[in-house]
């Protein structure tokens, strides 16, 4: 009998150790998130070990979360359903453009209204005046009226001044055996941390480890939001649990989660931040050189919400000078027929638009498509 009671009181206590323990991040590190055919692992953050953020004081503590719960839209069923979004919002702007030019007569006044069409959904000056010169030359020399003709030469000189020719591809691939890195940065509001979250939705579904860094200290909402978006597609979210700490620290974190994790792509979300703010515009600097000593920041994207005009192209201007952006995400494209900003934005800082937000939905984001683009605007 005694035996008995022995055991039993070993059980309870064995269970009782278990319970309250709760669960850990196991001795060696995060949670390896690679499949079987990923590279071999070895060796890629360990010659990083040596290196720490500016101050080992300000790192904060991360803590992670990693659950499996939703499939992502497939990429072909998201971009189906996107386009058709996407020709709603901005076809009144092509619509315009072709009844216009299919005018019995078009004499200067109809050149005129084509130039204010393109004005008014913000292509940019310059933009507007070369398609209209280009556009006026062809009318002129093929001296055709025919609305099939009109549409197809409209089509190929709107496809000219987006540039088919950037480069629009994101880099999420692994190299030299640490994660593509990407940061996310822009003004308050646009969409970033949304960006943040499509964008692993995206990766997930592509079948990309992903890893995301809530370097948005301000507010712990913020890191919240994140850690929801992460939460819903199963991906790592690191996070610090003080407000207001270094948002370096945190993203320099991210990185090494990732590289420990061997995971193939670590996203990056930043506060938002007024671009005539000089301290935060240094703290994106800061940001990027710190995480840079665990592994490069490949892709830099600047997002921008396409409803706010020139203003949007101020912050664009401003951002590109303090850190070197690589590509745009122009958010909110479904709220608006100012579609033109892709150009007037691509011809200001040479940066190609790669990615467009076109609804609030987990699944609303779609890579950038010169072609597709001007079709929506023209079907
Ligand atoms: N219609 C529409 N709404 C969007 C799109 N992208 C983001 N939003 C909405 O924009 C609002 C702001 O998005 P957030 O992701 O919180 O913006 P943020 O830039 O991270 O904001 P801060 O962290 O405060 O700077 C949310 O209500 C989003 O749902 C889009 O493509 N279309």
């Amino acid at each position: 009998m005694f035996v008995y009671v022995i055991v039993a009181v070993v059980i309870l206590a064995i269970l009782g150790f278990v319970l309250l323990r709760g669960p850990k991040a196991p001795p060696g590190g995060y949670e390896s998130t690679r499949d079987a055919d990923d590279p071999a692992p070895g060796g890629s953050g360990d010659s990083n070990d040596d290196v720490a953020p500016t101050s080992t004081e300000d790192v904060p503590a991360a803590t992670t979360t990693k659950r499996k719960v939703d499939r992502p839209e497939s990429v072909s069923s998201r971009m189906a359903r996107l386009r058709g979004r996407l020709s709603k919002s901005n076809n009144l702007f092509g619509r315009g453009l072709l009844a216009l030019l299919s005018r019995d007569r078009i004499d200067q006044d109809v050149w005129d209204e084509i130039e204010e069409t393109l004005l008014l959904a913000d292509l940019g000056s310059e933009a507007s005046m070369d398609l209209v010169e280009a556009l006026q030359k062809r009318v002129k020399v093929e001296g055709t009226q025919d609305p099939v003709r009109v549409k197809a030469m409209l089509r190929e000189e709107l496809l000219t001044v987006v540039d088919p020719t950037m480069d629009r591809s994101l880099a999420i691939e692994r190299k030299d055996l640490a994660p593509a890195v990407i940061l996310v940065v822009g003004v308050n509001g646009v969409g970033k941390t949304t960006t943040v979250g499509k964008l692993a939705r995206v990766l997930v579904a592509e079948d990309k480890d992903v890893v995301l860094g809530a370097a948005d200290t301000f507010r712990a909402a913020a890191a919240d939001q994140l850690q929801t978006w992460g939460n819903r597609v199963g991906v790592v979210t690191v996070r610090s649990e003080t407000e207001g700490a270094d948002p370096a620290s945190v993203a320099f974190d991210a990185v090494k989660v990732g590289i420990e994790a061997e995971s193939d792509v670590v996203l990056l979300d930043t506060a938002g931040r007024l671009q005539n703010k000089a301290g935060l515009m240094d703290q994106l600097g800061k940001i990027k050189r710190v995480v840079s000593k665990a592994a490069e920041v490949d892709e830099v994207l600047l997002v921008i919400d396409a409803t706010t005009g020139q203003n949007g192209m101020v912050q664009a201007k401003v951002f590109s000078q303090a850190v070197d952006v690589t590509g745009i995400v122009l958010t909110k494209l479904d709220g608006t027929a100012k579609g033109g900003i892709v150009v007037a934005i691509q011809r200001a800082l040479g940066v190609p638009v790669k990615l467009i937000g076109l609804g609030e939905g987990p699944d609303d984001l779609a890579p950038f498509d010169p072609e597709q683009f001007v079709d929506a605007l023209l079907d």
